[in-house]
């Protein structure tokens, strides 16, 4: 892979996004956040095995008059919880960490968004550092400052916005990453070309094989530019009071199939793939575009090896009970983000429910 590349997120707390290959292994950059004596590094029982050893010693190799406690969380999204936030809670508690403290979130979206939210809370924050090594947190979940744990009632239900002190994404570590974890962050990665750029979508459309195969040049280039349109939505909209909304393209369905099957079936990359295709449809049904733009998106998931369609035996009335407790939902209704068509995603209101049972019964 190629040379570091740097992309900042501005506004009010302002971090850098770094990106390229070995970026686990410098401790000087991964120290240079560290206000104060303490860290707690926290990963899960997949990722701490490969990385968390290197990591611990990189950071006390720059810092070796800091304390880093390390905290495990089970693999997966099933573990993101309260009580899962509880125990790192307890780790910050056991490391006796002060206000100048800081998180080193090691793992995918659930280490990020559980340690994320711990940071936040923890006497009512403390800094937080990024480490992703899934291609989906590289791309997503570590930028923008999102952090939570789900409800069984849904998805991130309790969380804060709690803005990184720096993201450092090493793109060496996807060598590693499971053929399945790849493809799901490959499904945010084409949520960028469907919401607002057309032309990335066709981008990686072409690229297919190279990105599967995790070619250098084709994943650098899809996770800068997939950063770079992150990090310009949530500098303008750090809190989802407007355009950010449209990183949600595909969630509502996504989430409520992921609540419905308790965490533990589709993983987030494939729900949401499947919710874009839903709410690409659910666009059609309502007019606002055509069906030839809801099979191109298809197709191009069915590239990647994405799921496009349902899991068999969800309820849809049971899914639209789920989606009531979207995040979007105001007190008129459901609100999705729906699309004009490829690269012109907005939110709409008032979605009837009739047509959103329509489209899960595929009708
Ligand atoms: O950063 C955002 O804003 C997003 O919506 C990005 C999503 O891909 C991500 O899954 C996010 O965590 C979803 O947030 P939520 O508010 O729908 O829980
Ligand atoms: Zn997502």
């Amino acid at each position: 892979m190629s040379a570091r590349q740097r992309i900042d997120v501005g506004g009010a707390a302002p971090y850098a996004i770094h990106i390229g290959p070995g970026l686990l292994a410098d401790g000087e950059a991964l120290a240079a956040p560290l206000r104060g004596r303490q860290a707690l590094l926290v990963s899960d029982s997949h990722v701490a095995p490969l990385h968390a050893d290197a990591v611990r010693g990189a950071l006390l190799a720059a810092r070796p008059d800091a304390r880093i406690d390390t905290f495990v969380l089970p693999a997966g999204e099933a573990a993101k919880t309260l009580a899962g936030f509880g125990d790192a809670i307890a780790a910050l508690a056991a490391l006796g960490a002060t206000r100048d403290a800081c998180v080193y979130a090691l793992g995918g979206g659930v280490v990020g968004d559980l340690a994320g939210f711990a940071a936040a809370c923890w006497m009512r924050g403390i800094d937080c550092v990024q480490l992703p090594t899934s291609l989906l947190a590289m791309v997503d979940s570590s930028v923008g400052g999102k952090t939570a744990v789900d409800l069984p009632l849904g998805k991130n239900l309790v969380g804060a916005f709690h803005p990184p002190r720096a993201v450092f994404a090493d793109t060496a570590v996807l060598r590693s990453l499971p053929d399945r974890e790849l493809r799901a962050g490959l499904a945010e990665v084409l949520k960028y070309g469907a919401i607002a750029d057309a032309g990335f979508l066709d981008w990686l459309s072409g690229r297919a094989g190279a990105l599967l195969e995790r070619e250098d040049a084709a994943l650098a280039g899809a996770i800068a530019r997939s950063c770079a349109h992150k990090a310009a939505i949530v500098e303008r909209d750090p809190f989802e009071h407007g355009e950010r909304a449209l990183l949600n393209f595909g969630h509502t369905f996504g989430h409520a199939i992921e609540t419905a099957q308790a965490y533990d079936g589709l993983n987030h990359g494939e729900a949401v793939a499947v919710g874009m295709v839903l709410a690409a449809r659910l666009s059609a049904r309502l007019g606002h575009a055509s069906e030839a733009d809801a099979d191109r998106l298809q197709a191009v998931l069915e590239r990647f090896g994405l799921p496009v369609a349902l899991p068999a035996g969800l309820d849809p009335d049971a899914l639209l009970a789920h989606m009531r407790l979207d995040k979007k939902a105001q007190a008129s209704g459901l609100r999705f983000v729906l699309w004009d068509g490829i690269g012109r995603a907005r939110v709409v209101a008032g979605v009837p429910a009739d047509a959103v049972l329509a489209v899960l019964r595929g009708a």
